[in-house]
């Protein structure tokens, strides 16, 4: 028989060849917190780049691009800006948007519990927003940088939209789309009925009304989308409606003590309903005096609650009769709200480390990779 001439490796030969192109640390694995994204300060330049990019997403404005185009250009950014940025002006925080500040105390106090729980793992929390900064781009290029393979991507939106999540998850493809070498990602598409939302939701609400009373009427008033997105199929309203029910029931009350509705329209298109503004209305003129207002659709105080959902709301009830208008903050850093982030994220760091997926072997080249593709 003839003998093979190929050269055979030893198993010792083999096994040092793979030691010098591996490294062995503790596990590691990311944290993505992501929201939706702000202006940089709060002046028409900065607003303007910001609606720039936020309005130039498909995913959340549908009208065909270069009529679109000619609108943004002609009729929104030449106007908006101005006005908007006053509004962010008289809720900007420290010099910085709530939106941007509170993100970062959730990053923080997430990374805390999380590294306090996985002593023998490497867990980074990083923020991102889908659009501005801190870019989605960054909190990518940071994780590849810091040799991290093992990713999981929480869009602080407890309610999926196509215009929201949809839009955070776009973001974190886009990346991906520019690198040969991907990152293991896994997302969280949204926690609408979780048992600690909604705990979180009624906690805050309970503990508001131990300090303020109890009102005559709690409204849960949602961001909106244009009616025909959902006609078409997306389901933020419906997962909206399931939230508010729950968190009713979770605090007992009964039908005539809460309502539903949906604020933030823009645009001429309808949107869905009720909307906010008319509930509002319909309630000073039927009587109602005094409420209280939740907004379980944000995971921050941001314009869109601190201005137009805790002042411009509060005007419109109290200018058509209403006594008293108390709006209840977002979850923000609350703990019950980082209880409920924890118990999102911790057991998919654990499936990741229980699979043998993250073992803290990982390929040397990982860590000296840069983002620049050479695609
Ligand atoms: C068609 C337009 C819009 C859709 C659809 C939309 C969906 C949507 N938005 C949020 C959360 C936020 N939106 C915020 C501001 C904001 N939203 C729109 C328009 C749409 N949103 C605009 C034009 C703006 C900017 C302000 C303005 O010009 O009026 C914010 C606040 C950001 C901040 O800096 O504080 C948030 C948060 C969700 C969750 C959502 C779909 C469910
Ligand atoms: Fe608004
Ligand atoms: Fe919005």
């Amino acid at each position: 028989m003839p003998v093979s001439t190929k050269p055979v490796l030893s198993t010792s030969v083999l096994s040092s060849a793979i030691a010098s192109s591996v490294t062995v640390s503790k596990p590691r694995v990311a944290v993505v917190l992501m929201n939706l994204g702000t202006p940089d300060a709060p002046t028409p330049a900065a607003v303007r780049k910001f609606l720039k990019q936020f309005l130039s997403d498909q995913r959340v404005i549908e009208i065909p691009r270069l009529l679109w185009a000619i609108i943004l250009n002609l009729f929104v950014l030449p106007f908006r800006p101005k006005r908007v940025a006053k509004a962010y002006a008289s809720i900007w925080q420290d010099g910085d948007s709530p939106m941007r500040l509170i993100l970062q105390q959730q990053v923080d106090l997430l990374a805390e519990r999380l590294q306090q729980r996985f002593a023998h793992v490497d867990v980074r929390v990083l923020p991102a927003m889908s659009y501005g900064a801190p870019s989605t781009y960054g909190a990518l290029d940071q994780i590849r940088q810091a040799g991290i393979e093992h990713v999981i991507v929480l869009p602080l939106f407890p309610q999926y939209s196509a215009t929201s999540t949809g839009a955070a998850i776009d973001a974190v493809n886009q990346w991906t789309s520019k690198q040969r070498d991907m990152l293991s990602i896994c997302v969280i598409k949204d926690y609408y009925q979780h048992p600690l939302l909604i705990k979180a939701l009624a906690q805050t609400v309970r503990e508001y009304q131990q300090e303020h009373g109890q009102p005559d009427k709690l409204l849960m008033s949602f961001h909106g989308i244009p009616k025909p997105y959902a006609d078409k199929g997306d389901p933020y309203p419906e997962r909206c409606h399931v939230t508010a029910r729950l968190v009713a029931q979770a605090l007992g009350l009964t039908d005539e003590q809460w309502a539903i509705s949906f604020q933030s329209r823009f645009g001429k298109q309808e949107w869905v309903k009720p909307y906010t503004s008319d509930l509002l209305q319909q309630w000073a003129a039927e009587g109602v005096r005094d409420i209280q207002v939740i907004s379980p659709a944000f995971s921050a105080d941001c314009l869109e609650t601190l201005e137009e959902l805790a002042l411009e709301n509060q005007h419109i009830f109290l200018q058509a009769g209403g006594k008293s208008y108390h709006y209840i903050p977002a979850l923000n850093a609350h703990p019950v709200h980082l209880d409920m982030m924890e118990a999102l994220t911790a057991p998919l760091i654990e499936g990741f480390l229980n699979s043998g997926i993250v073992s803290g072997t990982e390929p040397v080249h990982c860590a000296a990779q840069t983002s620049s593709p050479d695609l």
